[in-house]
């Protein structure tokens, strides 16, 4: 059995990112969505106190086999207690953790490390420089004591996953940052790990090489169908490369689901701003975890414009679902009242804060009357202060923060 059917051997294919999100609402049930009970890997109220703190608090989270998750979160918020503990660095205070229905974890009985068939990435390569990128990947197998043509045909099939075929004899230090890195991920590989954890990988790379990498990720990806825990603080990254985010905060898993999912129904406001660009408003008469458009949409706005409904929903609204008409092309009696900036009609009024070029476009700041801020697109500049009518198209309405 070759190094690629190895590590496809436990996976089976995932569905496909719409049809898993048209069935799961945000949040709980994405959580349930690939629990077997017994296949991947399978963490249970993981919880880890350093001293009085607790990095990681009732974090319950299933991982397919072949999927790939990110684990997304601000600086602190416990990414990296995380992947420790997966990997056998650190020992849980409380919960369980499993891997195909294997323990690995339950607080008292941690497997050590070099018996959990992981394999781990590191930020910093952490290469041997006196070796050759060969003897780097091998290393592990020497340990194995496994040589001659299995030690050769392994490494060979290691450096080809990622690759590196021709660079076998050089030295790390003659290797770009991401041609280090993919050293580093073939070292992982070459001992048939069932889970490939990364600590931030593409973290000490610039933009340009960033961007190479996530190719590089996918296509490897795509290739072996590997399981793969992926750490970063990165969105953008996550938001490309996972089949789902996991979204920390404070040591607590706030919402699971696939990119899709978490730019289209963020659980909460802090991941809606976590997560891409748009603005929040407070509307009335809407309900929390719905979808919000059309007539339904206009009447809240209308409410808004006049001051009326005392109940209020968070909602996120996305630069793209937001319209923007020049006020003085907006028919009479369409935005409504005695001053522009009140709006009531099917537009609301709003003033240009600025307009910055993005290249394709101006990303637009805008102002509401009761000084909401609104975020939208415009294919053209528009002068600051001038008056505009916003129609928004759709919103996500928001559960209160936890
Ligand atoms: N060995 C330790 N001893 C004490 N506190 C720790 C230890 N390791 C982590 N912490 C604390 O636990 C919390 C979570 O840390 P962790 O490194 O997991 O966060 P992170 O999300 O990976 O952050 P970053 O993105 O900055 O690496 C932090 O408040 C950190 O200070």
């Amino acid at each position: 059995m070759n190094l690629l059917s190895t590590l496809r051997r436990s996976a089976y294919p995932l569905a496909p990112a719409e049809a898993r999100d048209s069935v799961l609402p945000a949040g709980d049930a994405d959580i349930r969505e690939a629990s077997d009970g017994h296949r991947g890997l399978n963490i249970v109220g993981a919880t880890k106190h350093f001293g009085s703190q607790a990095a990681l608090n009732d974090v319950s989270l299933d991982i397919a086999p072949g999927e790939f998750v990110a684990l997304l979160g601000p600086s602190g918020c416990g990414k990296t207690t995380m992947l420790r503990t997966l990997a056998g660095f650190e020992t849980l205070s409380a919960g369980r953790i499993t891997l195909n229905g294997r323990h690995l974890d339950d607080g008292s009985r941690p497997l050590p490390p070099e018996e959990r068939h992981m394999g781990m990435v590191f930020q910093a390569y952490a290469l041997w420089p006196h070796m050759s990128v060969a003897d780097n990947v091998g290393y592990a197998l020497k340990l194995q004591g496994i040589r001659g043509q299995e030690y050769q045909r392994r490494v060979g099939e290691a450096l080809a996953l990622v690759e590196l075929a021709t660079y076998a004899s050089r030295r790390p230090q003659d290797l770009s940052g991401g041609q280090r890195q993919r050293v580093a991920l073939a070292r992982c590989l070459v001992t048939s790990p069932e889970v490939v954890l990364l600590d931030e990988p593409l973290a000490n790379l610039d933009r340009h090489l960033r961007a190479a990498m996530e190719d590089s990720f996918r296509d490897f990806h795509r290739r072996t169908r590997a399981t793969l825990v992926y750490v970063t603080h990165d969105q953008g990254e996550a938001m490309s490369l996972a089949d789902r985010i996991a979204v920390m905060k404070d040591g607590r898993l706030i919402q699971l689901a696939t990119p899709e999912t978490l730019y289209r129904q963020p659980r909460s406001p802090w991941v809606a701003g976590f997560i891409g660009q748009g603005s929040v408003m407070e509307l009335p008469g809407l309900t929390p975890s719905t979808a919000v458009s059309g007539e339904c949409l206009n009447a809240s706005l209308r409410a808004w414009g006049k001051g009326q409904g005392t109940e209020t929903t968070s909602v996120v609204v996305r630069p793209e679902h937001v319209h923007l008409t020049p006020i003085d092309t907006v028919p009479r009696g369409a935005v409504s009242g005695s001053h522009p900036d009140s709006g009531s009609g099917s537009q609301v009024g709003a003033r240009v804060v600025s307009s910055i070029f993005r290249g394709e476009r101006y990303e637009v700041h805008l102002r509401l009357a009761d000084g909401t801020q609104l975020q939208a697109y415009s294919p053209t500049h528009l002068a600051a202060e001038s008056a505009v009518g916003v129609a928004i198209q759709r919103a996500w309405c928001l559960e209160p923060d936890a």
